[in-house]
Parts: C-alpha cells; structure tokens; sequence
C-alpha cells in the first residue's frame, strides 16, 4: 500500500517512508491511498481477540512492508503489563447501559496519546532500517500537554532519535507541565514557548519547512520528523482502539451484529474524531461522529457550517489539550471527502494560510453534515459535568471527557437519536486536579504534586502510579523562547 500527500497525490511513498518522514515536503499529509475494509466476519474475528492481536490485524492491513512478526513484537512490548495499568489496555465503561466509555489513558503518561506513542518509536525505528538510513531522526512536537509527555516518554533513549518538545507557557495543566519538565532520558529537550498551542505548532512546521535548516542538520547527520498527528503512524494506531471498543461492545453482548454505535470525541488537532472516521470508513458500523470542542470552538462552526474561521479569540482554559485554532488533521478529512482532490485541497491550505479561513465546496459541506455532528463547552459547564459524573455516576473524569459527555448529551436532546453511543475518554483526571477538584466544591487547594493526594483523599480514588511518582522527580528543563526563535533549540540539542 502507497501513501500520498494530500497536497500531492503524485508524491507517493511506502508507509516506512511516510512514517519516519512525518510530514510530506510540500507540507501535506501523508495518508493511505486506499482503506482496507474490514467484514462483519473480521469484526467476528477480532471480538475475542486481546488488544494486542487487534493491533496486530488492524495495522497488519495498512502496513504491508512490515512482517506481521515484527508488528506482533511492536505490540507486546507497546502494549505490555508494564506500561498499561490494565489488561484490557483500552477497556471500555458501561456509564448507563447505553453510553459506554472509551477509557484511553492507562498508559504511562495517563493520556489517550499512549496509545500511538507507545507504538510509533517501535515502527519509526524499523522504518530507518527498512529506508537503510544512515542519519539519526529528531522528532520535532508541539504540544498542548499531552503529546509532549506522551511522546518524550515513548522516544526516551531509543537509539539513532532525539526529541524536542515544544509546549505553550502557561497553555498547559500544572500536572501535564511537571510531567515534561522533569523527564528522563539523554536524547531529549523540552521548552516552552511564548505563546499559544498554534504559535508552538505553526513554528515547529516552519522548521520542517526550512530547507537551509535541513541542508544544516543533514551535515551534521540527522533528520527531522514529527510525533504530533501530521505523522501517520501517530492515526493509525488510534484506528484500532474504535475498532477494539467495537469488538468489545460485541463480545459483551452490549451491541447486536451490525448495530450502530455513535462516537463522541473531545478534539482539538481532530487526529482522535478522524481515527474514529477511518474506523468507520473501514467498515465498523459508527453511527454519527460526534465533535466535542471546549470555547476554542473552531470545529463546531464548521462542521455546521462549511465555513472554517480561526480569527477569533484563543481562549486557555480548563481542557487545554483542545486549546487549538488550526486543526491540522482535518486537511486529511478534505482529502478524503473530496475523493482525494489534492488541488481543492491545496487551495483551502493555500486559503487557510493567508487569510485564516475558508469555505468548503457545497457538496462537501452536505457529507461533512451527513457524516458529523458537533458542539461544544464551557469551563462553567464542563465543571458541573465532572461534578454531575462524580455524584450520579461516582465516576471520576477530566475536563476533556466531560466536554465529550456534555456535547453527546446536547446532541441526544437536539436530534432524538438515543443510539448507543462510546465516548472517548482521553485523560485521567488527576492530570487535571485543580479543575477537578473545584468541580466536587473543593476550593482550598494544595500546591505541587500535593494535590494528587488531595484528589485521592476527596473521592477514594487512587491517583495512577506514574503521576504518584512525579514528587520524586527533579526539574530538568526550565528553557523558554520567543516562537521565531524556536532554531536555536534545535540547533543547540543537535550540536
Ligand atoms: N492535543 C494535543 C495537541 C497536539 O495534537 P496531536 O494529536 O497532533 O499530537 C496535545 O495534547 O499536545
């Protein structure tokens, strides 16, 4: 199977060579030419599977230059006892016998961005083999709190990478900040930005667009990637764990072969909805995809509207993982619902980038309506909603989760359609404590990792080991720098 770039369909490449590429050199997307389908007999197949063997059958179908014994290595060492907290990896919560949720932070950065970058490092490694190169990769993140820690922890002291993570000052949770800053490993940086997410982001494909950079650095032997949902085989692995939730679903008689089930995600980079797109494209029966934003409400216009507009206010707030303006992944949703037209979507890229927005073609307004519904939420009501979830439910949630139960429910009430539906539940709460906390009414709160332990006292509820252990550890990273000058950091962790 080739991939192509969504600005380019002409630029094609092996998956090992998208995925240790990151991102095409004309700055589009790298994406499968074609989709795999998946039979309700697949699905069968699958439902009595471990996580790990689903891995194996979903990814095994997109990638074909890579042997179904590597991939199986991948998985057990990604997805093994002493990463996840659980056996099931990704299991799913029956909330109310019809709305399930999609826990998908027990991995060991407690966010769903474990789930990809637990797995990418092991691909990316085999793809410099497979590419025969000879240059070591510096993977280049920005991030708005969880990515980073995700991708610093995957990457930590692999052999020929080196990392670099970008983060906004004061854009991130106070637990996500301290879970970067402190990190381990030789062949990692971490500094913050002055800025928002989209300055850290849009600077860091600056830097991948700078060929006198590349000249610079391929002289010194490396090459640069990215970690962040531009790169395939960050998507790919997030497809699986639709597709896991479903055959659970199935195997525990939740769900009747071929029902629908609609998907509610809270996103801000649209990576996590687009996965669950693909799942559905695939053949998994997925009702409505549902698009939960916070105030940065970018998504919400314009899938109701066709009319995507990021000059508007950026607001921090209490989900700050979805504090996002430009949505990089939803260049791969044009790209497929135009039938792969990657003149039409050159020109809203071309659009986007000069005046900030665009208007999608009438026809690709009606899909994107067909296909997607969206809302989104407050920081006053994503409190009452964890606080909502803790005292009918005694189920602890995040802000970002409590964003997707809230706009499930508008849409529940809004369009009558009471069908099952998953949400996916992205981080731990104690990632988040002040925000959670103040929504169970505690307003005296401790400082530093304190507060962990001020959560678990308040609800029972244990705070996961990998947060717990975050007292013990020292600051290693305290950089910060104007985002035009973000090549110094580079420059400076590859001398
Ligand atoms: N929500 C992200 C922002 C980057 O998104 P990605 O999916 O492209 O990595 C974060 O937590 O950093």
């Amino acid at each position: 199977m080739y991939y192509v770039s969504t600005r380019n369909k002409e630029d094609r490449r092996t998956a090992a060579q998208a995925i240790a590429q990151g991102l095409a050199a004309d700055g589009g997307l790298m994406t499968p030419e074609v989709f795999p389908k998946l039979s309700q007999n697949a699905l069968e197949t699958m439902r009595d599977m471990s996580y790990q063997q689903r891995a194996v059958y979903v990814m095994g179908s997109f990638l074909d230059d890579f042997t179904s014994s590597e991939l199986s290595a991948f998985a057990s060492r990604a997805y093994g006892p002493d990463k996840f907290d659980v056996k099931a990896v990704a299991p799913v919560r029956d909330v109310d016998g019809n709305t399930y949720c999609l826990e998908l932070w027990h991995g060991p950065t407690c966010a769903f961005k474990d789930m990809a970058l637990q797995m990418l490092p092991h691909l990316l490694s085999a793809a410099l083999v497979k590419n025969q190169e000879e240059k070591t990769v510096c993977i280049l993140v920005a991030t708005s709190g969880d990515t980073g820690k995700a991708a610093l922890e995957g990457f930590k002291d692999v052999e020929k990478t080196r990392i670099l993570v970008f983060y906004p000052k004061d854009g991130v949770s106070a637990i996500q900040q301290l879970q970067m800053v402190t990190q381990e490993g030789e062949n990692v940086g971490v500094c913050s930005v002055v800025g928002n997410f989209d300055d850290a982001q849009t600077g860091v494909k600056r830097l991948f667009a700078d060929p006198a950079l590349r000249e610079q650095l391929a002289g010194r032997g490396f090459f640069l990637s990215s970690a962040n949902s531009i790169n395939w085989g960050r998507v790919l692995p997030q497809i699986v764990y639709y597709i896991s939730a479903y055959c659970d679903l199935m195997r525990d008689g939740k769900l009747q072969k071929g029902e629908a089930l609609n998907v509610c995600v809270p996103t801000g980079n649209f990576g996590n909805i687009l996965a669950a797109y693909y799942a559905k494209t695939m053949g998994v029966p997925i009702g409505k995809l549902i698009c939960a934003s916070n105030s940065n409400n970018v998504l919400t216009d314009f899938l109701r509207t066709g009319v995507y507009d990021r000059n508007r206010t950026f607001y921090n707030t209490m989900s700050p993982s979805m504090d996002i303006l430009i949505s990089s992944n939803l260049e791969r949703l044009l790209f497929a619902l135009t039938g792969h037209d990657d003149a039409e979507v050159r020109d809203y890229m071309a659009q986007l980038n000069q005046d900030g927005r665009y208007e999608v073609s009438p026809v690709l307004r009606d899909k994107l309506g067909k296909l997607f519904a969206a809302g989104y939420c407050d920081d006053t009501r994503t409190q009452q909603v964890i606080g909502r979830m803790w005292n009918e439910h005694k189920y602890l949630i995040d802000p970002h989760t409590a964003v997707a139960f809230e706009v499930l429910d508008q849409y529940r009430k809004e369009t009558g359609d009471a069908s099952p539906a998953l949400v996916a539940s992205t981080a731990s709460p104690f990632k988040f404590c002040d925000s959670v906390l103040g929504a169970l009414g505690v307003t005296e709160l401790e400082q530093g990792t304190a507060i962990l332990e001020q959560l678990s006292a308040r609800t029972g509820v244990a705070a996961p080991a990998p947060l717990a252990g975050l007292k013990d550890k020292s600051v290693r990273f305290a950089q910060n720098v104007e985002k035009d000058h973000m090549v110094d950091q580079v420059l400076e962790l590859l001398k």
